[in-house]
């Protein structure tokens, strides 16, 4: 488990987290989510004790990093695959870890084999691509076969076998019950292997809760429905306590009601409904929705043709 409360950080005048919250359990696997420069490198660089903090905590298995007895067996860490000897082979490589960890050479073996680094683990790292360096960093946090994982963007580079070896790996590890918080700017990558999401903006926490729960607006389920009788059925739908949205000139945003709901609404007061169906959202909509005011560097992007269906009830601020 890792626990961060309060946690934050300034580098002189900049903070990069800011008062964070959090707990990631074992079991499942937690997307820690955010825009570039949101402050989740700096905050996993605490959680593992490389970076201190300016105030708060952040804990592992209940304790700071700094106390745990045989790190390596507890925590195991990928945050920058470039991070390596380049003239040492990868084996060389992991053999120097374990031998300063006491873990034996017949476990280095090991992990070159689930990792897949059998046929290049006698080459030097120089000589290896972006995907083969993710496989040895990811070798190098199994070594000490820990119950918590942290892994820093590990899809990053990588082409798309990659891709899918690191999203079947980090399902098994949380099957096996440990503990597996990774880190993202990739929404789409996260809606197919978080199962929970902590999600970041500007250092500050943003949300917390499930996928499915994001996914949802974060328990606003939004229902669109189309009439040519808008206004009254807006009236009356906002009569039911819902927050009504005109979305187009014959269409509707519902939120707080089921579409069955809206649906009864709508008979009660004769208004004809020609479509009435939930709104499902990608998790990249969720994302946008939840920290547009929070990405650090806006770029110039072509306008948003959902734009028109953004509300800020969504946000858990
Ligand atoms: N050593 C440092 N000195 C000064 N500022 C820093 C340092 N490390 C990070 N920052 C700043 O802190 C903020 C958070 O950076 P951080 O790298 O933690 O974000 P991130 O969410 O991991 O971003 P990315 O997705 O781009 O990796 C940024 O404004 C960054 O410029």
């Amino acid at each position: 488990m890792i626990t961060v409360r309060g946690l934050t950080k300034d580098f002189r005048a900049v903070r990069a987290v800011d008062d964070l919250d959090f707990t990631v359990e074992p079991g499942s696997v937690t997307g820690f989510l955010g825009p570039n420069g949101a402050g989740k490198s700096t905050t996993m660089r605490m959680v593992l004790g490389l970076d201190r903090p300016t105030s708060g905590t952040a804990l592992v298995l209940g304790r700071p990093y700094a106390d745990l007895r045989a790190p390596l067996c507890q925590v195991g860490a990928l945050l920058d695959a470039n991070a390596m000897h380049p003239g040492r082979s990868g084996r060389g490589h992991l053999r120097t870890l374990a031998l300063s960890n006491g873990i034996s050479a017949a476990r280095v073996e090991a992990v070159i084999e689930q990792v897949g680094l059998g046929q290049a683990a006698g080459r030097r790292v120089k000589a290896y691509s972006l995907g083969m360096r993710q496989r040895l960093g990811i070798a190098a946090a199994l070594l000490g076969d820990p119950a918590v994982l942290l892994f820093d963007e590990p899809v990053n580079g990588l082409d798309l076998d990659g891709v899918r070896w690191i999203r079947a790996l980090l399902r098994g590890f949380a099957d096996e019950g440990r503990t597996v918080l990774v880190s993202s700017h990739l929404m789409s990558e996260m809606q197919v292997v978080a199962d929970r999401l902590v999600i970041v903006g500007r250092g500050r926490l943003v949300a917390d809760a499930t996928t499915q729960e994001v996914l949802l607006g974060l328990g606003g389920q939004r229902v669109r429905v189309g009439t040519t009788a808008a206004a009254v059925l807006a009236a009356a739908l906002r009569g039911r306590a819902a927050t009504v949205e005109q979305v187009g000139p014959d269409e509707l945003d519902v939120t707080g009601l089921a579409a069955r709901e809206v649906g009864d609404v709508a008979l009660a007061v004769g208004a004809p409904v020609h479509h009435l169906a939930p709104v499902e959202h990608s998790l990249e909509q969720a994302f946008l929705r939840l920290t547009g005011d929070d990405v650090e560097y806006h770029g110039t992007v072509p306008a948003d043709p959902d734009h028109t269906t953004r509300t800020p009830e969504g946000a858990n601020r």
